[in-house]
């Protein structure tokens, strides 16, 4: 059974779920004269074979192998594309494909973004975190050494083809990462994916599980909804939340990212993020102590951490200030009301994010 889910923002296209979906791949490719293949080692087989599909269907495939992890994320892996692309000819019409986690379909996006001022993208993601985030919605980018993300553009993929097959050999903890970004749509927009991992944390920590197909295709669905309706993340105005809702934990979690050096799993950092933004939305008066509970609780079962160095706030706090939802002076947090209710808190008292701060500290 294949799952279409339509994202509808500037150019409409469909993310695919199911089993055996490499041969969906080439529909996407029109026009395309050359294809290159961007993919971690530890990809190197199914890149393989996806090159094969795509030289069966009449294109000339180029792999690179980025690297892994954030460790592509880098001017220089970017710079080490333009330069296999430029080499191998590749013009307007051609298209990159990401295939791999997250890190590797943020820089295909980026790289496909800025080759030739845009070029074709599509993403096959390989990791549950890319299949439910980074690889729909069109968010691409690179890490800078002052932090995560801080270069990158707005770029949509044709398709995003989620193959479940290649998440075989995912290791466990990078399941559970990306149970984080799936929680997070949980508490966001859809409470029923809380209650499905609640009834049975083991299983949605499974591959090849019911469960964790139908978290993966819930979350999809959330992603797909919040980028349909402000793409470029330019909605909020006030205590509005528009895309900036799916970066929910995010502000503390990409300063925690950086501070380990991105050493730590994008999930992991996330899964702190979102505890200590849930204490936050409690003390600032706006979420019940119970909602925030659940969070370390849901968390904690699937095997995420809840709590972080207790001397480390003055670095975050100073690395929060170049988040990219900071405006001048004021950092700005997407903050819960309830469960599937989300607002922006802007300029929270320095003492209310200290003592939020307290409440995660280990
Ligand atoms: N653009 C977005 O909207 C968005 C959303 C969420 C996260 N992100 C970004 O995504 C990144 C995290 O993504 P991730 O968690 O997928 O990490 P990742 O891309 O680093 O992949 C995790 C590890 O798993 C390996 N791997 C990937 N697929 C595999 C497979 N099928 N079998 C075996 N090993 C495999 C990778 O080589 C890597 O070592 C972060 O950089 C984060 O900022 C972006
Ligand atoms: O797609 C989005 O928008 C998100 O914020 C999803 C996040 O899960 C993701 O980690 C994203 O890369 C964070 O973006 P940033 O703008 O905070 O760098
Ligand atoms: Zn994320």
């Amino acid at each position: 059974m294949i799952t279409e889910i339509g994202v509808a923002a500037e150019q409409p296209y469909q993310v695919l779920v199911g089993h055996g979906l490499l041969d969906r791949v080439p529909p996407l490719l029109t026009g395309a004269t050359r294809v290159a293949v961007l993919h971690p080692p530890a990809l190197i087989g199914a890149a393989e074979r996806l090159g094969k599909v795509i030289t069966d269907a009449g294109c000339e495939v180029t792999r690179i192998d980025v690297g892994t992890g954030e460790s592509s994320k880098t001017v220089e892996i970017a710079a080490m594309c333009w330069s296999v692309l430029g080499n191998a000819g590749f013009t307007r019409s051609d298209v990159i494909i990401g295939l791999g986690g997250g890190a590797t379909t943020d820089l295909a996006g980026f790289v496909a973004a800025t080759w030739l001022r845009g070029v074709g993208l599509i993403t096959v993601p390989t990791t549950v975190l890319g299949m439910v985030d980074a690889a729909v919605g069109g968010k691409t980018g690179i890490n800078t050494a002052e932090g995560k993300n801080l270069v990158g553009a707005f770029w949509e993929p044709r398709g995003v083809v989620c193959d479940l097959d290649l998440l075989a050999g995912l290791p466990r903890a990078e399941v559970i990462s990306g149970l984080a970004e799936v929680i997070k749509c949980g508490f966001i927009a859809d409470p029923v994916i809380l209650e499905r991992i609640e009834v049975d944390p083991a299983a949605a920590r499974e591959l090849g599980s019911p469960v964790l197909r139908e978290v993966i295709e819930r979350s999809i669905e959330v992603k797909a909804k919040v980028v349909s309706a402000d793409l470029r993340e330019s909605t909020s105005v006030g205590d509005k939340v528009g895309r900036e809702l799916v970066n929910y934990g995010h502000t503390l979690g990409h300063a925690i990212e950086r501070r380990e050096h991105y050493r730590w799993r994008h999930g992991e950092a996330i899964s702190i993020g979102m505890v200590f933004v849930a204490e936050l939305s409690c003390r600032a008066g706006y979420l019940d102590a119970k909602t925030a509970a659940r969070h370390r609780a849901v968390l904690g079962a699937v095997g995420l951490p809840t709590s972080y160095a207790a001397d480390a706030y003055d670095d975050l706090l100073a690395t929060m200030a170049v988040d990219k939802k900071t405006r001048g002076g004021t950092l700005r947090f997407v903050i819960l009301e309830s469960l599937a209710k989300a607002r922006i808190l802007a300029g929270p008292d320095p003492e209310l994010l200290r003592e939020a701060y307290r409440a995660i500290a280990s």
